[in-house]
């Protein structure tokens, strides 16, 4: 804990005052209530257990009181400051969430994950940033696996989530709002939770813990409240609360029984062949295991996370490479890929929702039926009319709760989210089901749907897999269980010896490992995913070329020629990482070229070496220009809100046809002491290759060692996540376009000494050039990531490309295609190194 927070803690341990003070709060997200004027107050040093149904309201509440989302009506206050709508003011005032999907920025570092997210007055100087997020890591659990370098997306579900609880506690926070925390962690990390937050809670914080485990809110919670549609129906005090009454509380109604009768239905399909043989399976991190399940059988795969399990259930759906041999209904089946998989009748739904699981672009009802979708289709055409009706019975059955089929599936919650994805996979009459961890962020009725569902799907006579690390529930819901560990299949229990307590026995028994290195990326893959691996590769291809030039034709290599391609190569790299700055924050820029072309035309009327008042006036309107495109092409996109694409498109037209009214042809001589300077050379580098150099320096210090240049990293990786963590996007856009039309005027003063004169057209080359460059020195048109020294050489290489094309005896097409080529070369590389590894 830091001093200033340990002196805040124990300065208002004293306060009676709530720490967290919700009034009034109401929200609605178009014709869906989602809170009507909810009031919660939790006081220092207490655990508040938040229940309700899936789409209750608990996760909008918890993101009202963290700011980030602005309520119709009602009050925010934490520790006594208002925080309505300002994620900064409530992370000012001490407070932290972890939210039920880590809102990490996976184009980032962990480190830099950790740094963002804190208050600016608890960040180290950058320098220690990798040291200070590793004892963050350490205050958590000692976990070598999780190397502050690694990029966010390298990181698997669980290693997500404990970086989001490292950085919420590292906080010490005054206020900690924890959603559905457990979902991701095994038994012993919920029991290092608990710990935790224990302590956190006797030193004075307050903790609101949302959960769906009754157990958990039951052992955690000094006093608990529920939602039901957005109200709330009470707080009490949770030690006057047993189970079944935490249950109906949540659903308004007693539950009779959680789970299904398992209705032996293996005999009726006695003599049919089983539906899956799995015998000798190998792939990595499971080995040599044996499963059959038959026909109308619910098996269970338990074991500590990390042994294998995830793996093996992949491999069966085609998502992992195995050995080994595979039979499905009895028939030698070799299920290579998903779609391999699918049309061997094997449907899979993924641990990871969010990646794996939704579709984020399409509606709820397209969700529902994709995985369906052949049954609704006849030679191949969908009938609109099946899909509609057959949607709409998976959001009944599974009790949905959304405003309209047709609303987009991320403005549901959770665990609505969750319904959607199983009820899909369960209606499409698949012959063997493979869940991994079904009921995740599912409300305690829907999971008894769930239940009841899955045997339904069994009673048809398909074969089910099922992981789960809740052992009550495999024990409630399967046939058998078959327990993992290291890989192997080690244990088997059935019948009467089938019990949670039992499944835990073995389990605890069977293994005591717990391997989380699984998804860390290969050394070769990670080399190749650094920001700064184009560098080299770019250099070395930079001088193969010009030694092919060479050989070709040995007048290549001039001092004349290499510092043409070096002043043209350090003209483009400015213009290019004007670009850079853009596309890293996640927009496109076209006016680049045209502002380039303004400032010759400007330098023809006013730097002529006429006097120091028209040299000041002509920078003074060099100045001017690039504020005002860089300030208009920030206000197009983040105040009105146009595409960066159509914006910068339109501001490409304007800047050009201005270009033109001001100097309709080329013309006007620029002063030639001007051109001079300019156009220095020391021996064959030019003076641009130095300003390029410092400018890639610069800026490149800049993304590495500055919170700015990470805030903007982190906004074009994700910027719903950024806002979750009180970067402002608006902010962010401004410093990159107004940056960026900075840079493209310094690329264009450095085009005066090319052109000489005021040419209208002189910057129009660079209008795509300087988005090719960005991209093959390794910048990704997505967003969030590159490095301003590898759009240097690319810039470098490009130009020389150009150059060189004649003296290799190639047509002048040739530049286009060679250039072209280049490009797309260098597209497809860096997106198969970043590919994020499978899980
Ligand atoms: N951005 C959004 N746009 C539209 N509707 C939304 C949005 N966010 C939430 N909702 C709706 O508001 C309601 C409450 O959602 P919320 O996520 O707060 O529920 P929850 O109690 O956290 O549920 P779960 O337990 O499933 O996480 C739901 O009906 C949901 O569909």
């Amino acid at each position: 804990m830091t001093e200033t927070t340990q002196q805040r803690v124990s300065a208002d341990r004293t306060t009676t005052t709530a720490r967290l003070r919700l009034e009034g709060v109401s929200k609605a997200f178009g014709a869906v209530q989602a809170l009507s004027e909810v009031t919660l107050e939790v006081p220092a040093g207490q655990i508040h257990g938040l229940i309700g149904e899936n789409g209750a309201g608990k996760s909008t509440l918890m993101a009202i009181a963290s700011g980030a989302l602005v309520p119709d009506a009602g009050q925010a206050v934490v520790d006594g400051h208002d925080v309505r709508g300002d994620a900064t003011a409530a992370r000012a005032a001490g407070l932290a969430i972890v939210r039920q999907h880590p809102a990490l920025l996976g184009e980032l570092t962990v480190a830099d994950n950790i740094l963002l997210a804190v208050p600016a007055g608890m960040r180290p100087p950058v320098k220690d940033v990798v040291a200070w997020a590793r004892t963050c890591l350490d205050a958590w659990d000692d976990r070598p696996d999780i190397d502050p370098r690694m990029r966010a997306d390298h990181l698997n579900p669980e290693q997500q989530f404990i970086v989001e609880l490292a950085r919420a506690l590292c906080q010490s926070p005054a206020v900690l709002l924890l959603d559905e925390p457990s979902e991701h962690l095994k038994a012993a990390d919920v029991e290092r939770l608990f710990r935790v937050v224990r302590e956190l809670a006797a030193t004075g914080s307050a903790v609101v813990y949302i959960s769906h485990r009754v157990k958990e809110v039951r052992e955690i919670s000094d006093r608990v409240t529920v939602l039901r549609n957005g109200v709330n129906r009470g707080t009490r005090e949770t030690a006057d609360l047993d189970e079944a009454q935490i249950i109906e509380l949540i659903i308004g109604r007693s539950l009779d029984a959680q789970y299904p009768v398992k209705e032996a239905v293996t005999e009726r399909f006695r003599g049919e062949p089983a539906v899956l043989e799995a015998y000798g399976l190998q792939g990595d991190g499971f080995r040599g295991a044996d499963l059959v399940i038959d026909s109308g059988e619910v098996v269970g795969l338990a074991g500590i996370d990390g042994n294998g399990q995830a793996q093996f259930a992949r491999a069966i759906a085609g998502l992992q490479k195995y050995t080994g041999q595979l039979k499905l209904g009895g028939y030698p089946a070799r299920i290579s890929n998903p779609v391999a998989g699918v049309k061997a009748g094997v449907a899979y739904v993924p641990a990871d929702r969010h990646r794996e699981g939704v579709f984020p672009d399409l509606s709820v009802r397209e969700n529902a039926m994709i995985r369906g979708i052949r049954s609704v289709a006849r030679f191949g055409f969908v009938s609109p009319r099946l899909e509609r009706r057959d949607g709409a019975e998976i959001l009944r059955r599974y009790s949905v709760k959304t405003a309209s089929p047709d609303a987009p599936i991320g403005s549901l919650s959770g665990g609505n989210q969750q319904k959607v994805v199983m009820g899909g996979a369960l209606a499409g009459s698949p012959r063997l089901l493979v869940l991994d961890q079904p009921t995740q962020g599912v409300d305690v009725g829907a999971k008894t749907e769930i239940y009841t569902h899955i045997r339904d799907v069994a009673a048809t006579g398909a074969g089910v897999l099922m992981l789960s690390s809740d052992n009550g529930e495999l024990a409630g819901v399967c046939d058998r269980v078959v327990v993992m560990s290291r890989g192997q299949i080690v244990a088997e229990l059935a019948g009467n010896d089938l019990s949670e307590a039992a499944i835990t026995n073995a389990v605890l028994r069977a293994s005591s490992t717990h391997d989380h290195r699984a998804v860390a990326p290969s050394r070769w893959k990670s080399l190749l995913g650094h920001d700064v691996v184009p560098v080299p590769v770019l250099l070395v291809l930079t001088l193969l070329l010009a030694i092919a030039a060479q050989i070709s034709d040995d007048t290549y290599l001039t001092t004349r020629n290499i510092s043409l391609v070096l002043g043209l190569g350090a003209i483009l790299a400015v213009a290019a990482s004007a670009q850079a700055l853009v596309l890293m924050q996640g927009g496109f820029d076209l006016s680049i070229g045209p502002l380039m072309s303004i400032v010759p035309v400007i330098a023809s009327y006013y730097l002529i070496g006429a006097g120091a008042g028209y040299d000041v006036q002509g920078w003074l309107f060099v100045v001017l220009a690039a504020v005002l495109v860089g300030v208009s092409n920030w206000g197009l996109g983040a105040l009105l809100k146009i595409p960066p694409m159509m914006a910068s498109f339109g501001m490409w037209t304007v800047l050009a046809a201005v270009a033109l009214i001001l100097r309709p042809q080329a013309g006007g001589l620029i002063a030639p002491s001007l051109l001079n300077q300019i156009t220095r050379s020391f021996g064959p580098i030019p003076l641009a290759l130095i300003v390029a150099v410092v400018v890639a320096a610069a800026l490149e210090l800049w993304r590495t060692h500055t919170v700015s240049g990470k805030a903007v990293q982190a906004v074009g990786s994700s910027r719903d996540a950024s806002h979750a963590m009180g970067i402002s996007a608006t902010r962010v856009a401004f410093i990159a376009y107004v940056g960026s039309a900075a840079l493209a005027a310094l690329a264009g003063v450095l085009l005066i000494g090319q052109t000489g004169t005021g040419d209208p057209t002189a910057g129009e080359s660079y209008v795509l050039t300087s988005v090719a460059a960005a991209v093959v020195g390794g910048v990704a048109l997505t967003g969030g990531r590159g490095s301003f020294w590898g759009v240097l050489c690319a810039a470098v290489l490009l130009v020389q490309i150009q150059t060189a094309t004649p003296y290799l005896g190639l047509s002048a097409g040739w530049q286009q295609i060679l250039v072209a080529l280049v490009t797309i070369v260098a597209v497809c590389i860096y997106s198969l190194a970043r590919r994020r590894p499978a899980r």
